[in-house]
């Protein structure tokens, strides 16, 4: 499904709530071809919230007057939409963990196909549908886990088949809400370095609280903080100590090396 929009998403003034209680207010966000975007705030301020707004598994609050468009277009059957956006969550990890642990890393990238858990007999894959799941483990470096069952498998290395499911399609863009819980510093490092390399192929919009997952290909930056974006733009312009200091509501030193971001000090 072909549309002319170069814009991932386009967001006007969406309120979002559960039940009667409001999650998220006026939010108005642009998010365009080629861009990579990093999503931070602080637990509970309503990040995971924003993408299942985006992955239609929340609508917006029809009291309010509001545009929401995806790729250019306001209506998308969920299998479409997956094609065409990446989106990786831990639900999804935990949920492989629990229903998939007998799958090897190849079946979870080739089950991508008809997003299932898993692949049947029924399921008829083509000679090149098989090469792609191939070169997709070649291109996240997990050729060497090709035949390892999920059981088997550490929280990094489901979590690039997880990514690879998605990649087979080639996405235009990938959203990772918190893709590195539960990694440690030396998984956490080579999977930024991963998803780098998928800044390549795709638009990246990571979702994080982790300040030094903020990779230089990033271009810009979403702050949520009460119920709303606070602020947007440029990552230049965005990530400063004290808009940081603001979300988190501490007292926040940031420094940047090399485009590069950390937490100097906490007062
Ligand atoms: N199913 C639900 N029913 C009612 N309230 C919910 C539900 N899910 C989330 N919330 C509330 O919505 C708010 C935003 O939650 P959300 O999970 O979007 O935040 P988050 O920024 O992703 O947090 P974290 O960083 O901890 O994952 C929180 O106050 C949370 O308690």
């Amino acid at each position: 499904m072909k549309n002319s929009s170069d814009t991932i998403i386009n967001f006007e003034n969406i309120y979002v709530s559960y039940d009667v209680k409001p999650i998220l207010e006026n939010i108005n966000l642009k998010i365009k071809e080629k861009e990579h975007w990093a999503i931070l705030g602080s637990n509970g301020s309503g990040k995971s919230t924003l993408i299942k707004l985006i992955s239609n598994d929340l609508y917006p609050n029809t009291k309010y007057h509001f545009k929401k468009e995806i790729f250019g277009k306001t209506r998308w059957s969920i299998f479409d939409l997956k094609k065409n956006l990446g989106i990786i969550t831990n639900d999804l990890h935990n949920y492989f963990e629990k229903q998939g642990s007998f799958l090897t890393a190849y079946e979870v990238i080739l089950s991508g196909y008809f997003s299932s858990i898993g692949v049947f007999k029924h399921q008829d894959f083509k000679q090149e549908q098989h090469a792609k799941a191939l070169e997709v483990l070649e291109f996240l470096e997990i050729l060497d886990i090709k035949d390892k069952r999920v059981g088997h498998m550490s929280t990094g290395q489901l979590r690039r088949c997880i990514i690879g499911r998605a990649l087979v399609h080639n996405p235009k863009a990938f959203i990772l809400d918190e893709p590195t819980v539960g990694l440690d510093i030396k998984a956490q490092r080579s999977f930024i370095k991963v998803i780098q390399k998928l800044s390549q192929k795709a638009s990246i919009i990571l979702v994080t609280h982790h300040i030094e997952e903020i990779f230089p290909e990033v271009s810009h930056v979403a702050l949520v903080y009460n119920k709303t974006i606070f602020k947007q733009g440029r990552k230049e312009k965005i990530l400063s100590s004290k808009n940081l200091s603001e979300i988190f509501e501490i007292d926040i030193n940031l420094e940047e090396e090399n485009e590069k971001y950390y937490i100097k000090s906490i007062i």
